[in-house]
């Protein structure tokens, strides 16, 4: 059986994040991986130099291409820019019926630089979210969606129930923004929480960190695994690929992407 994942999502030039880290994430988890892109941005581990959105026809015949040929068993949304890429989205996922929605919310690069306009937010809740299988938050991308402050693992729980209440089955609340030592990954099925802690790691070489996160959980799904077993897996890959720095570019490095398969030897 060849498992197959489809990534909706921004291209990065510099191959750290974005629709790069989908495509070399699927590989490394032996899922063939495809792409509709959204919007090609100029970019490096110094920042995003340029963002071009691609017209919503490119996008839409991506998508056709793919899903009539080579129907994926799971997709990942990343970054999606406006509420028009939102808007068509959310359509060709009810008309082709694709299922396993994995939606990382994207809002902002590491540097600052938006990758989602602010009014394309509502869009977000009220057309994408409804379709979503999972959503992977990081805390501040948590608290624009529910408008709530998150400080204490109670807060983030109280949130990840908010967004469960928008109509996805999976919250998985990313921890790299916390504080302290430990970080804390949480998994809300709509009944229980699952907890991942981890000590943080100190690097500056993060980038991509959340889209490869995100793209190892899709990649399970694909093969048929829970999302407690997604998460798990992903949990472990994000972890080698932070741990086992390349050290590359100036400024906020990638991750690598192949850390947890020369681990698994
Ligand atoms: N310094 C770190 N040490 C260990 N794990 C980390 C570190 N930073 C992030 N992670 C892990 O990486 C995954 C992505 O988390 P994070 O909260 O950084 O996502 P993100 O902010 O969406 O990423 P990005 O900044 O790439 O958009 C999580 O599983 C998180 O626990
Ligand atoms: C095309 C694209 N998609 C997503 C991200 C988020 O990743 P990060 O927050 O690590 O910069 C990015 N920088 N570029």
């Amino acid at each position: 059986m060849v498992y197959k994942a489809l990534t909706i999502a921004g291209s990065d030039s510099g191959g750290g994040a974005g629709i790069q880290a989908d495509l070399k994430t699927f590989q490394e988890l032996e899922v063939f991986g495809m792409s509709a892109i959204t919007a090609v941005t100029a970019q490096n581990t110094l920042g995003v130099q340029g963002v071009y959105p691609l017209p919503l026809e490119a996008v839409a015949q991506q998508i056709d291409s793919v899903v009539v040929d080579l129907r994926p068993h799971a997709v990942k949304t990343g970054m999606l820019f406006s509420s028009s890429i939102i808007h068509l989205v959310a359509s060709k996922i009810k008309e082709h019926q694709l299922q396993n929605i994995v939606v990382d919310p994207v809002m902002i690069a590491k540097g600052g630089a938006p990758l989602l306009q602010k009014e394309a937010i509502a869009s977000l809740k009220s057309e994408l979210l409804p379709l979503a299988d999972v959503i992977t938050p990081n805390i501040p991308e948590a608290e624009v969606l529910t408008g709530m402050e998150i400080r204490t693992i109670d807060d983030r729980k109280e949130a990840a129930k908010a967004l469960h209440q928008l109509g996805v089955n999976y919250v998985v609340m990313k921890g790299g923004h916390g504080d302290g030592e430990q970080l804390v990954d949480l998994l809300y099925d709509g009944v229980r929480f699952y907890e991942w802690v981890s000590p943080r790691i100190e690097t500056k070489h993060t980038h991509g960190t959340g889209c490869t996160f995100a793209a190892a959980i899709t990649a399970q799904l694909a093969k048929g695994k829970t999302i407690y077993e997604a998460v798990d897996t992903a949990k472990q890959f994000i972890q080698a690929a932070i741990e086992d720095e390349l050290g590359i570019g100036q400024g906020h490095g990638p991750t690598n992407h192949w850390a947890f398969r020369r681990r698994q030897r």
